[in-house]
């Protein structure tokens, strides 16, 4: 059983994921096109330039008159400044006419100004005094009214940096370019194994002492909600003649192998042994200064990178979210996104020498976020099923009170 020789030697969170990161790296130098139509929540490859100003010709903003600035100086309710029409803007045309001092032309919103226009008057600051005369009641400043070229986009600048993700306002500016073919990381391929010879399909019905496969399919939503082509390949036995096999396999198929179960120090937790001996370098950690999650396996073998989650279903979703996801999802390549910020309920303790993740509920009173801790073991899945977020206690910190405002880490949604 291995009783009296060493458990893990600990490494933290932060090392594990640095002992990773090289292996990662050509993660991040791949790329492939998507159509546009098809590139929501993809990571953009490589660093995308404007093809054009944007807009590339001074457009309306609102329905009016477009003048020269300088006519309208002055103007008010009870001096209006008068302006000639000389006719009409059309939609999607760009305007022949020149415009002399104190002429104007009809401008619906959107439409292309005239070259000596600057701005436009609303209609609502316009008197009609017949015959193409007009009162302009309201003075208008230079560019008024008015989206100038490149306001929105300038020529070659960027506009998506390197592992931006595309969301649904990224999708829009890539149109504005006339960019359809999208340059995008291909997507992380990660294969999910469930590990432990008690572990049963979800279909059976359990025996006592045995578990419906719950690990497979949380790190399954995990994966697939991180952007990852994401494949199942079920459970296995904690046989080395069961396990050898199916790990070759998803080395074979993926670039990415995830296990949970069998990564604690258990007569039958064979994982780590075969990790190392799969090939090089093998094991590269067993254990983390982390709770929950102290029983995580990181390896590599012939490039593909492996990680050990442990069995309790809240401990690998945990780890998941920590290690796993930043670590292949580009995260770590941007800018940090801001964490909300909540007012903790509870006090909650931390051991030293390791650094905690803490379950909490997400609560609005009043005007005040609250983080509510989800207390409950980490072997009950319900505990993430009630928590949205996840409070990080750092290493050399034993606690935090209740009434401190906390960071909260929110569980993705989706
Ligand atoms: N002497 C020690 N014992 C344990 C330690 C330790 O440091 N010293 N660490 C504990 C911690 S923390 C965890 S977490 C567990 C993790 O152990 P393993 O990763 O080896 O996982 P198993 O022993 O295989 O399983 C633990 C538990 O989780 C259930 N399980 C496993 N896989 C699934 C699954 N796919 N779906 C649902 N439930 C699953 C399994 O049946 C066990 O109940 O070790 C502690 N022990
Ligand atoms: O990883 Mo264990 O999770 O601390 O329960």
């Amino acid at each position: 059983m291995g009783w009296g020789k060493e458990l893990f030697s600990v490494i933290t969170l932060d090392d594990a994921l640095k002992v990773l990161e090289p292996y990662v790296r050509p993660l991040y130098e791949r790329r492939e096109e998507v159509p546009l139509s098809a590139s929501w929540g993809r990571v953009v490859a490589v660093d995308v330039p404007a093809g054009g100003p944007l807009p590339h010709f001074r457009k309306s903003t609102v329905d009016g008159l477009a003048v020269r600035a300088q006519d309208t100086f002055g103007a008010s309710e009870s001096l209006p400044a008068l302006v000639q029409v000389r006719g009409e803007v059309t939609m999607g045309r760009a305007p022949r006419e020149t415009l002399e001092s104190g002429q104007s032309l009809l401008i619906p919103t959107g439409g292309m100004l005239p070259a000596q226009a600057d701005a436009v008057v609303m209609l609502e600051h316009l008197e009609d005094f017949g015959q193409g005369l007009y009162g302009v009641t309201k003075a208008v400043a230079p560019g008024e009214n008015v989206i100038d070229i490149g306001e929105d986009v300038q020529a070659g600048e960027v506009i998506l940096p390197q592992y931006t993700v595309i969301r649904a306002q990224e999708m829009g500016l890539l149109a504005s370019q006339g960019i359809l073919s999208v340059p995008v990381l291909p997507r992380v391929r990660v294969g999910i194994l469930s590990t432990g010879d008690e572990i049963v399909s979800p279909e059976s019905e359990p025996q006592p002492a045995q578990s419906r496969d719950i690990n497979g399919y949380t790190l399954l939503g995990q994966a697939v909600a991180a952007g990852f082509a994401t494949h199942y390949y079920g459970i296995a036995a904690d046989e080395p003649a069961e396990l050898r096999p199916v790990l070759e396999q998803m080395l074979a198929e993926n670039d990415v192998v995830i296990l949970s179960g069998g990564s604690s120090v258990g007569a039958r937790d064979l994982t780590a042994q075969m990790v190392d001996e799969l090939g090089r370098p093998g094991l590269l950690f067993h254990g983390l200064a982390l709770r929950p999650g102290k029983p995580t396996i990181g390896g590599v073998v012939g490039g593909k990178i492996i990680i050990g989650l442990p069995g309790h279903p809240a401990s690998a979703m945990v780890v998941f979210d920590t290690l796993v996801r930043p670590l292949l999802d580009g995260s770590r390549r941007r800018p940090e996104f801001p964490l909300p910020q909540a007012e903790l309920t509870q006090n909650v303790y931390s051991g030293t020498g390791r650094e905690e993740f803490i379950r909490v509920r997400l609560e609005q009173k009043d005007e005040l976020w609250l983080a509510e801790p989800v207390r409950g073991k980490s072997g009950l899945i319900r505990t993430m099923v009630l928590a949205n977020g996840l409070v990080h206690i750092p290493l050399n910190v034993e606690g935090i009170q209740a009434g401190e405002k906390v960071r909260v880490r929110p569980l993705r949604r989706f």
